[in-house]
């Protein structure tokens, strides 16, 4: 019986939360509540980790990340550019580190410099220890005092909430990609995902958002496939 009123319960409160909020605000809803989930959960494997020493049993997200990072490493238009604009990793998003890494030794690093107003500038990144400080958004940024580089940018590795295969992306809603990518049409631009950001269906895209030309994501098991990265089919 109490189970009974249990469930009729959170069916109400489910039918309730659809009449009140529109599908968009429902979708950041539970954006970042996946947002924060992701967050405390790598919080808890990184907590693990340390205590257990142990690297033998990675998480879903750290088999994905190793497979997106190889992926990149094969991808001749990256391989191929002088300067590649990158992201330094939220918790929630593939984990790139071992891509910036390789770059910054390179000299082939860009990393972004948020402003007010969804503006965003790149810096060239040599040390991604004694160049970055925590910013906005708890996303490592290039220190203030960085020169701002003004050269060609030819290729993008661009974060995102979601995406889908023909190139649709939704961020974090405050435009800094969509504006930046609009000043920079010559850039070949180029999603990260996990293969749970990757929507089947085209997302809905509005007139500024910016599609992607290629989405570097694992489309099934990230471990029986070979590490490639996807054509948009825009
Ligand atoms: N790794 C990474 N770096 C990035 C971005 C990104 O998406 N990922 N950005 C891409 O633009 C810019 C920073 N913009 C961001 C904007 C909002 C939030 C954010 O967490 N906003 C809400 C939560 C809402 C949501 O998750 O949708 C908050 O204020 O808590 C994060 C980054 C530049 N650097
Ligand atoms: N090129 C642009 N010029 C002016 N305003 C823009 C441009 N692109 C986006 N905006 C504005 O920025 C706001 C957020 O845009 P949107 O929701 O597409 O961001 P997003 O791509 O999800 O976020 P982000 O790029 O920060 O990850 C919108 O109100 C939109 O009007």
């Amino acid at each position: 019986m109490n189970a009974e009123i249990g469930f009729s319960e959170f069916g109400l409160l489910f039918l309730l939360a659809l009449l009140l909020f529109k599908p968009k605000d429902l979708g950041k809803a539970v954006a970042t509540f996946k947002y924060w989930k992701g967050r405390l959960y790598r919080l808890k494997f990184d907590l693990e980790d340390e205590l257990l020493e142990t690297q033998k049993n990675p998480s879903r997200k750290e088999k994905e990340s190793a497979w997106i990072v190889q992926a990149i490493r094969r991808f001749e238009p990256y391989k191929a550019a002088a300067k590649v604009a990158a992201f330094y990793p939220l918790p929630d998003e593939p984990d790139i580190r071992p891509i910036l890494q390789e770059l910054a030794k390179e000299g082939r690093l860009l990393l972004p410099i948020t402003y007010d107003g969804g503006l965003m500038d790149f810096v060239e990144i040599h040390d991604l220890e004694k160049d970055l400080v925590e910013g906005r958004f708890h996303v490592h940024e290039p220190k203030k005092e960085l020169p701002i580089y003004r050269g060609e940018i030819p290729f993008v590795l661009t974060p995102g909430v979601q995406f889908s295969w023909d190139g649709g992306r939704h961020g974090h809603g405050k435009g800094y990609y969509d504006r930046f990518l609009e000043k920079n049409p010559q850039a070949i631009k180029c999603g990260v995902a996990f293969s749970t950001q990757v929507s089947e269906k085209p997302l809905t895209l509005k007139p500024h958002d910016v599609p992607m030309n290629y989405i570097v994501a694992p489309k099934n098991d990230p471990e029986k496939e070979n590490p490639h990265v996807e054509e948009a089919t825009v």
